[in-house]
C-alpha cells in the first residue's frame, strides 16, 4: 500500500477522525478569526472593564474592557504563525547539524557531534532565556530563540538516524560506486530518515507551542500591542485568583493545540508503519503467465515472484518457494544471497525501507501482502538470542506474555505454560530458570529459549534464521536436534535458513539453494548424494570439510566473490567464479526450470545424472 491510501486509512480511525476535526478547527479560527472577532477582540470599553466570565464575555473581559474570549480567537493566528517559524528554524538547524558530521571530515564532524551533545545536555529553557537574552526582546528574537534552543534535540536524532542508514550496505554500495557525500546525502540519506524526523517534529512543535507561550508569558516573547496565548495569560495573571475562568481560554487553546500537534503526530507514525512491526508495501507483480500449480495452491506457505527492494539495489529477485505442512525446507547460500530477507518478507518483517513486492505471499490461506501472519501460528527463532530477548525481562515473563496476549491466559497459567515449554526444549529446572534473566543463560539455552518462546503458541511453521551460526560445534548439534524433535511434536513445518548446507541436510526433507538473491537450485536432501546440478551448490558442498578431508591440502573456497549490494550482473550472476561458465552464461540469465520431481536448477549447463533428467524434461 502507497503512502497516501495508508493515510487516509489512518485518518479513517477515531484518533485519525479527532485529529482531523481539531486541525480543521484551529486552521479555520487561525485564518478567519482576525477577521471576524478582530473588532471586538480590540474594541476598549471603560465600562465592561475587569468584567467575570459570564453569558456575555465567556472568560470575562481585560483590564481595557476587552473580550478575552475573542482576544483568544484573534491570538490564533499569531500564535501559530510563531510556533511554525520556530520549528522551522528547529528542523533546519537540526538538520544542518545533523547531517553535517557526515558531511565534513572525521575531526569536524567529532566536534559538532560534541557540540550538539553539550547543547542537548545544557537545560533547554535557560539556554533559550540566554539566547532570547542575547537576540533582545522581541517577538522574532523570541522565535528565533526558541527554534534554534529546540535544534540540538532534533540535531541529535537526524545524527543518529543518519549514522543507522550510512552503515547500511546500499549506501556502501553507493561509496564503492563512488557517488558523492553530498549526492548520498540527498538521495540515500535524506529520504530515508524523513519520516521518524517528521514525527519528531510534530512533537518539536508542541514543545515549541508550550515554550513560547511560556516566553511571553514571562514578558520576553510576544510584545503589546501584539498578543499570543501566553501574552493573554500574562495579562490575566492579577485577576487569576479572582476568576480563574479569564486564564481557561488562553490556557485551553494552549493545551489542546499541543495536544492536536501530539495527535497529528501519532497519525503520521500510524500511517507511515512506525509503530510495532514495520510491514512493508507490496504490490502485485503486474504481469506474469505462470498459473499457480496444485501443489501450490495446498502449501502452507507460499511464495511466488517475491522481490524485495531496497532503495538503490532488489536484494531478493523472482523467488518461488512452497513449503508444505509439516516440511522441513532450508534454504543455504553465501550472506548476502537473500535467505534472510526471504524468510522476513514471509514473516511480513522485513525492515524500512525494504519493499516487498510478490504475485503471491500466502501463509496459511492469509494473503500477507494484505494480512499479518494470524496469532501465533508462525514462529521465528532468530540467530542473535541476546537481541530477541528482552534484557530487562525475566525469561519466564516472556515468554509468558505471549499465552496472556494471544491465548488470553491468566497470569498464573501463562507461567506455567512457560516452564512447561522450558522443560520441553530440555532447560534443566524450568522451575527456577524461569525467573532469570537472557544474560543469565548461556547462548545455546537462549536459544532454546527462543524455540520455546515460538513454542507457547501453536505455530504452524518455525522460521529459524541461522540458529546455530552463533553456537560451538556441540550445542549446535543439540538445537538441531532439539528443531527436529519440536517439528516432530508439534509437526510443525520448518523453514531452516544456514549458509551451512550440511546444517541443513540433517534436518531438513529438500533444500533450495540462493545465490545473489536468486533461488539457483532445489532439490530433496536424498538427491544430495547423488550430485548437485548447479556448479554453485556443488561449490558449496566442496567448501564443507568432511572426515575424510586431507588435512594438508587446504580447505577448498569459491574463488572470487558474490555481487555488491546494487551491482547489476548481466546473465547468470554466479557466471564470474563458475569454471563451467560460457559465452551464453555471460550474456544470458538461465531460468529456474523443473528437472524432476521436486528439483529445480537454474544454470545454463548444469553438472552430474541430474542432466539426463533435465534432457528428458526438455
Ligand atoms: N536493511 C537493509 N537495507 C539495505 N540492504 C539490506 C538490508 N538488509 C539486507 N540488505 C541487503 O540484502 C541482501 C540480502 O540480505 P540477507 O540478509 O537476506 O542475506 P543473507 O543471505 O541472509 O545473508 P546473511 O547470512 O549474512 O544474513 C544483502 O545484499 C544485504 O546487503
Amino acid at each position: 500500500m502507497s503512502k497516501a491510501p495508508r493515510l487516509r486509512q489512518a485518518l479513517r480511525t477515531p484518533m485519525g477522525i479527532a485529529t482531523a476535526i481539531l486541525s480543521a478547527l484551529i486552521l479555520l479560527v487561525a485564518i478567519f478569526g482576525p477577521m471576524l472577532a478582530g473588532d471586538t477582540a480590540d474594541r476598549i470599553d471603560t465600562d465592561a472593564i475587569g468584567r467575570h466570565s459570564g453569558t456575555e464575555h465567556l472568560f470575562g473581559t481585560d483590564a481595557l474592557g476587552r473580550d478575552i474570549a475573542a482576544r483568544v480567537v484573534v491570538a490564533t493566528r499569531l500564535t501559530l504563525e510563531l510556533t511554525l517559524f520556530a520549528t522551522l528554524i528547529a528542523v533546519l538547524g537540526g538538520l544542518i547539524l545533523g547531517v553535517l558530521p557526515a558531511v565534513l571530515g572525521r575531526r569536524a564532524g567529532r566536534l559538532i557531534t560534541a557540540t550538539v551533545n553539550l547543547l542537548v545536555a545544557f537545560p533547554g529553557l535557560l539556554f533559550v532565556l540566554f539566547l532570547a537574552v542575547i537576540f533582545g526582546v522581541g517577538t522574532f528574537s523570541a522565535a528565533f530563540a526558541i527554534g534554534l534552543g529546540a535544534a540540538p534535540a532534533t540535531a541529535r536524532l537526524v545524527q543518529n538516524l543518519t549514522a543507522a542508514v550510512a552503515g547500511t550496505d546500499y549506501v556502501a554500495a553507493a561509496r564503492i560506486l563512488g557517488v558523492g557525500r553530498f549526492r548520498i546525502i540527498v538521495r540515500h540519506i535524506l529520504p530515508n530518515i524523513a519520516e521518524p524526523v517528521a514525527l519528531f517534529v510534530a512533537q518539536v512543535a508542541a514543545g515549541i507551542l508550550v515554550a513560547f507561550s511560556g516566553l511571553s508569558f514571562l514578558g520576553l516573547g510576544v510584545q503589546a500591542p501584539d498578543y499570543d496565548w501566553g501574552r493573554l495569560l500574562n495579562e490575566q495573571l492579577d485577576r487569576v485568583m479572582v476568576d480563574p475562568m479569564s486564564a481557561v481560554g488562553p490556557g485551553a487553546a494552549i493545551v489542546l493545540t499541543g495536544i492536536t500537534f501530539g495527535l497529528i503526530g501519532e497519525v503520521v507514525a500510524g500511517a507511515s508503519g512506525g509503530r510495532g512491526a514495520n510491514r512493508p508495501e507490496a504490490e502485485p507483480v503486474a504481469s506474469i503467465d505462470e498459473q499457480p500449480t496444485a501443489e501450490a495452491e495446498s502449501a502452507l506457505l507460499h511464495v511466488d515472484h517475491l522481490r524485495v527492494r531496497f532503495p538503490g539495489h532488489t536484494a531478493v529477485h523472482d523467488v518461488c518457494l512452497s513449503v508444505t505442512e509439516g516440511e522441513a525446507v532450508g534454504i543455504v547460500g553465501e550472506s548476502g544471497s537473500g535467505k534472510s530477507l526471504t524468510a522476513l518478507a514471509a514473516a511480513g518483517l522485513v525492515p524500512h525501507p525494504g519493499r516487498v513486492s510478490a504475485r503471491t505471499l500466502r501463509f496459511a490461506d492469509r494473503d500477507l501482502n494484505r494480512q499479518a501472519p494470524k496469532g501465533t501460528s508462525l514462529a521465528m527463532v532468530f540467530q542473535d538470542p541476546m537481541a530477541s530477548l528482552n534484557p530487562a525481562l525475566t525469561v519466564g515473563r516472556q515468554l509468558a506474555e505471549v499465552a496472556e496476549v494471544h491465548h488470553g491466559a491468566g497470569r498464573a497459567a501463562a507461567l506455567a505454560r512457560a516452564v512447561a515449554r522450558l522443560g520441553a526444549v530440555g532447560i534443566i529446572n524450568p522451575e527456577q530458570r524461569v525467573s532469570k534473566r537472557p544474560h543469565e543463560f548461556s547462548g545455546g539455552m537462549r536459544q532454546r529459549v527462543m524455540i520455546a518462546m515460538g513454542l507457547m503458541g501453536e505455530p504452524r511453521l518455525i522460521i529459524a534464521d541461522e540458529p546455530t551460526t552463533a553456537l560451538d560445534v556441540t550445542v549446535q548439534a543439540q538445537v538441531l536436534a532439539l528443531l527436529r524433535d519440536v517439528r516432530d511434536e508439534s509437526g510443525a513445518a520448518l523453514l531452516l535458513i544456514s549458509h551451512d548446507i550440511a546444517v541443513v541436510s540433517q534436518v531438513c526433507d529438500r533444500v533450495v539453494v540462493m545465490y545473489a538473491g536468486r533461488i539457483v537450485e532445489e532439490l530433496p536432501v536424498g538427491d544430495l548424494a547423488d550430485g548437485v546440478a548447479h556448479p554453485y551448490s556443488a561449490a558449496l558442498i566442496g567448501a564443507v570439510p568432511t572426515m575424510t578431508t586431507d588435512r594438508d591440502v587446504p580447505l577448498a573456497t569459491i574463488p572470487g566473490r558474490p555481487p555488491e549490494p546494487g551491482e547489476e550482473s548481466v546473465g547468470c550472476p554466479f557466471a564470474p567464479r563458475c569454471a563451467r561458465a560460457s559465452d551464453r552464461c555471460r550474456t544470458e540469465e538461465p531460468v529456474l526450470e523443473r528437472i524432476g520431481p521436486g528439483r529445480r536448477v537454474a544454470c545454463w549447463d548444469p553438472i552430474t545424472t541430474a542432466v539426463h533428467e533435465l534432457e528428458e524434461v526438455r
